[in-house]
């Protein structure tokens, strides 16, 4: 079985590769970097080391990769023959990936017809939704009804945390132990792929709510605020006693949104929580907060993992969330200066003032109660 999965990034390497490889798959990376690229063709294996006391060790094999910027008609190939496709690329990249995607899958139709599953295993809300719709911009209409035959892009929810890597094995990925991959089984076409470590769900949306608005919303406000206070990393954020209060807190708004909205049960999501903050604790993994908190633009997206709870919780309870509101104002002054999206954001406020700026970066109203609340949080 052929597997061709686009980014060979920590995720990539790290989490889909390796269930990949598990599962029985031959894999082929599809990067643009070409260290990465070369030396997986060189050694056709790679480490992946669990962050935890066992530092246990599995190796990948039957690996090798595409530079997609230099062997263009290698990966219409590889395209033209693989029994699933995945991607773990980041959501800026997927209106790029989506055009080599298209025409291998052009190419595809021609001479092969078996169906094929493309997941994005990206964190956002309906990541391989957006990928197709990128896909299918350039079809004809002839075209876009062989494609609604032949392939699917069901959405998928992925957690692992797997930080920056500063092996000197370029190819090693430490992992923490945990992961969860879950993906929308009414989407799939054709076989559903046998990969031990996914759970297919009918209804995805809880799953990928409680995921982004639990990991990565906790994620992202120990990130900010622990920036804020001068810690370089996120288990020294959580050494903070007003940090950690304000992500436990923040947790617990967007606990009661999530309880409310699809019924978890209460024990087991508060179980969930304390879950969640131990593993940013795990003390064999260093995460940069400049890396969790990386592209804040997209972070404060209305349906990203800081507004999207903030606005709903509002809704359900009529007034807006102290703790999320405390992040998003942190993630709004954020001004990395590494981050380009963090520069961006200060220069929007420089030029529009923060209140407009507010409603161009979230598309909250300027005059919605969140948007009150973050400018007398930020002090304005
Ligand atoms: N690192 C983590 O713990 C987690 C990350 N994710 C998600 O996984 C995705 C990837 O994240 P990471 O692996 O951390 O990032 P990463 O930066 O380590 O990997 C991304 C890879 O994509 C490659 N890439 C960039 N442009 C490309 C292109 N045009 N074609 C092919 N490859 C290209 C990069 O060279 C890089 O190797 C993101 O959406 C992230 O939100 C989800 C869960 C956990
Ligand atoms: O990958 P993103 O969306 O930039 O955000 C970083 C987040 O993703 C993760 O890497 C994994 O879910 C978390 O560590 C963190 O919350």
């Amino acid at each position: 079985m052929k597997a061709l999965h686009y980014g060979a990034g920590n995720i990539g390497r790290g989490f889909i590769g390796a269930l990949l490889y598990q599962a029985g798959y031959a894999t082929t990376f599809v990067d643009v970097n070409s260290e990465i690229v070369d030396l997986l063709n060189e050694k056709k294996e790679y480490r992946v080391v669990l962050a935890d006391k066992t530092q246990d060790e599995l190796v990948i094999r039957n690996v090798s990769a595409i530079n997609s910027m230099e062997k263009p008609e290698e990966l219409e190939a590889a395209i033209v023959e693989a029994d699933i496709i995945t991607t773990a690329v980041g959501p800026s990249i997927l209106p790029i990936i989506a055009k080599s995607l298209a025409s291998g899958l052009r190419k595809r139709v021609e001479i092969n017809k078996a169906h094929l599953n493309i997941i994005a295993c990206e964190n956002l809300i309906g990541g391989s939704s957006l990928l197709k719709q990128h896909v299918y911009e350039g079809l004809t209409p002839e075209e876009v009804v062989v494609f609604d035959e032949l392939f699917a892009f069901p959405d998928a929810a992925v957690d692992r945390i797997v930080p920056n890597q500063t092996n000197a094995d370029k190819l090693m990925v430490t992992v923490e132990p945990y992961y969860e991959w879950v993906v929308d089984e009414s989407a799939l076409v054709g076989e559903t792929p046998a990969v031990e470590g996914i759970t297919f769900v009918r209804d995805l949306t809880p799953y990928i709510e409680r995921k982004l608005f639990t990991v990565n919303t906790g994620h992202a406000t120990v990130a900010y605020l622990g920036y804020k206070k001068g810690c370089k990393t996120i288990d020294e954020a959580l050494t903070n006693e007003e940090v950690r209060k304000v992500a436990k807190s923040a947790l617990k708004e967007t606990g009661m949104v999530l309880v409310g909205k699809y019924g978890f049960d209460k024990k087991e999501h508060e179980a969930y929580i304390v879950k969640i903050l131990s593993r940013f604790e795990n003390s064999y993994i260093t995460d940069d907060v400049t890396r969790v908190g990386r592209a804040p633009l997209r972070k404060l997206g209305g349906n990203d993992r800081l507004v999207a709870p903030a606005k709903q919780y509002l809704e359900l309870f009529g007034h807006p969330p102290a703790n999320l509101i405390k992040a998003i104002a942190a993630a709004i002054t954020y001004d990395g200066a590494e981050d380009e999206e963090a520069q961006t954001i200060q220069q929007i406020i420089r030029s529009n003032g923060l209140q407009k700026a507010i409603t161009e970066i979230t598309g909250l109203e300027t005059d919605n109660p969140i948007t009150m609340q973050i400018m007398k949080e930020v002090g304005v």
